[in-house]
């Protein structure tokens, strides 16, 4: 079967500046895979790529075909279209996805709204005010009313990004690229999230390209990790198999260095 996503010899320059180098990957629907490293090891730009999204100054060459569409060196037109059905994007920080002017439940309204004219719907604004409301609820957001009504700077982070999440979700894409979703939040907060997002992803059967430099935060949402280091792939394989038998040293350095986080963390509690 075809993969939902194939990225095949991806190199990504800018100038003579080699940024990404030769990576190659793929995921099945439905398929959660993680891609960890290093800040600065090229896990973002990866995600850039694509969906599309790379500034101008950065060259992709290779090939990364999606849902059945080639997306390096095709049209903003045609990539337009993958956005949202195919795939969508949740960031670090959830304010990138949010406009400070706009109430919340508008801003959930536009991804939803788009979706639903692209399923060839045209339900009237009290339903998709209606539906704005249950996706604000599936995210356990408490009070979906008030939050709706909320502006962005009117709730906390950690909510903020349960709206980033929503609207993500109300594309119904079939691949679901999350960025350091949980890097901006504090731990219980980060916690919850991702519970929330595991949960979200396997009950709406989408993929999930889940992008960290934390691997036991990957581990407990994937089931397949690639290790990039400066821009090149040094490990790929099933999460158990490369945190107990990491092959590369780079690898055994990250999980090395997790274990002592938690050993410490253990120490203190
Ligand atoms: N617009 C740009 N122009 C030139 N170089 C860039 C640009 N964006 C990123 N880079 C460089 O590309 C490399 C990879 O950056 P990228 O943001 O993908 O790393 P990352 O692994 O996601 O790191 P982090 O976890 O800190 O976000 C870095 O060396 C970065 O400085």
């Amino acid at each position: 079967m075809t993969p939902l996503l194939s990225v095949d010899g991806l190199t990504l320059k800018t100038g003579d500046k080699t940024l990404v180098s030769d990576l190659s990957f793929s995921l099945g629907a439905g398929e959660r895979m993680g891609l960890i490293g290093e800040s600065g090891s090229g896990k973002s730009l990866t995600a850039m790529a694509v969906t599309g999204l790379l500034p101008k100054s950065i060259v992709p060459a290779g090939s990364i075909l999606l849902d059945g569409q080639q997306v390096v060196g095709t049209l903003e037109r045609t990539l337009n279209g993958l956005r949202g059905s195919s795939v969508a994007v949740v960031f670090q920080e959830p304010l990138t996805a949010l406009d400070p002017l706009m109430k919340i439940g508008t801003q959930v309204a536009g991804p939803l709204g788009r979706r639903l004219a692209r399923e060839g719907k045209s339900p009237p604004r009290r339903e998709v005010d209606r539906e704005v409301l249950q996706f604000l609820d599936h995210v356990a957001l408490p009070q979906p009313e008030r939050i709706a009504n909320s502006y962005p700077h009117e709730i906390s982070g950690g909510q903020r990004q349960r709206v980033a999440i929503a609207m993500a979700l109300a594309c119904k894409p079939k691949l679901l690229i999350a960025d350091e979703p949980t890097t901006a939040l504090d731990v219980t907060t980060q916690a919850e999230i991702l519970k929330l997002l595991d949960s979200l992803v396997r009950e709406l059967g989408m993929a999930l390209l889940f992008i960290s430099h934390d691997l036991p935060v990957v581990a407990t949402v994937v089931d397949r990790v690639t290790v990039l280091r400066n821009g090149r792939a040094v490990e790929e394989g099933p999460v158990k198999a490369v945190f107990d038998q990491p092959r590369h040293d780079y690898t055994k350095t990250l999980v090395e260095a997790a274990r002592s986080f938690d050993n410490a963390l253990e120490g203190t509690a």
